[in-house]
């Protein structure tokens, strides 16, 4: 038996009803075994991060709880994404889609294998992912960085606003 670990899940979307779709994929997540959804963050009206030419995103943050290995819980992502239609234009990094979901944090586990890096790496400087994931766990470490709080301080933060 697999100990019980909290996870961290980041949900976003930019294409269709991105917000109906979050409340959808939360929904879709808690019904799989070995995945309890504990809490949702708010929900937050985000600029594009990386690539700016492509509309606002709402970003969530979901707390669960979960007996699922690592690789187990990312491939239950992969699969909620896909059930959700996640349109991917081929080799587009950082571009428009229907669901993105990212395993934020597991635990306090640091993990660097092809296809899984735990925490997320780009974690610790996207106000989109740590300003819903302080919502949901105000005291929240990042591995190797420290207070998730002490991470977002140093962020610009004017445009991101709950919805
Ligand atoms: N912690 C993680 N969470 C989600 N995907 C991860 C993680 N670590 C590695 N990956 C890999 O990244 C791939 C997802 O790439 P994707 O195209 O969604 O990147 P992106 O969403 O454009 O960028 P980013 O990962 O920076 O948010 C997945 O296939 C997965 O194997
Ligand atoms: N605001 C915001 N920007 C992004 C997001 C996201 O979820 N929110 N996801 C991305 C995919 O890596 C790239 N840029």
């Amino acid at each position: 038996m697999m100990p019980v670990i909290q996870a961290c899940i980041g949900l976003g979307a930019n294409l269709g009803d991105a917000a109906d779709t979050l409340r959808e994929a939360v929904e879709a997540l808690d019904h799989r075994e070995g995945i309890t959804v504990r809490e949702v963050s708010r929900f937050y009206r985000t600029p594009a991060w990386g690539r700016e030419d492509q509309p606002d995103f709402i970003n969530a943050v979901a707390l669960l709880e979960t007996s699922l290995t690592p690789r187990a819980l990312l491939e239950r992502l992969l699969a909620v994404e896909t059930e959700f239609g996640r349109h991917r234009p081929d080799g587009e990094r950082w571009g428009p889609r229907t669901l993105d979901l990212d395993l934020l944090l597991y635990g306090d586990a640091v993990i660097d294998e092809p296809g899984l890096r735990v925490p997320h790496p780009h974690l610790h400087e996207r106000a989109f992912a740590l300003v819903p994931l302080l919502d949901v766990l105000p005291e929240a470490r990042i591995p190797g960085y420290g207070a998730a709080r002490d991470a977002v301080s140093v962020l610009e933060m004017s445009n991101i606003r709950p919805l």
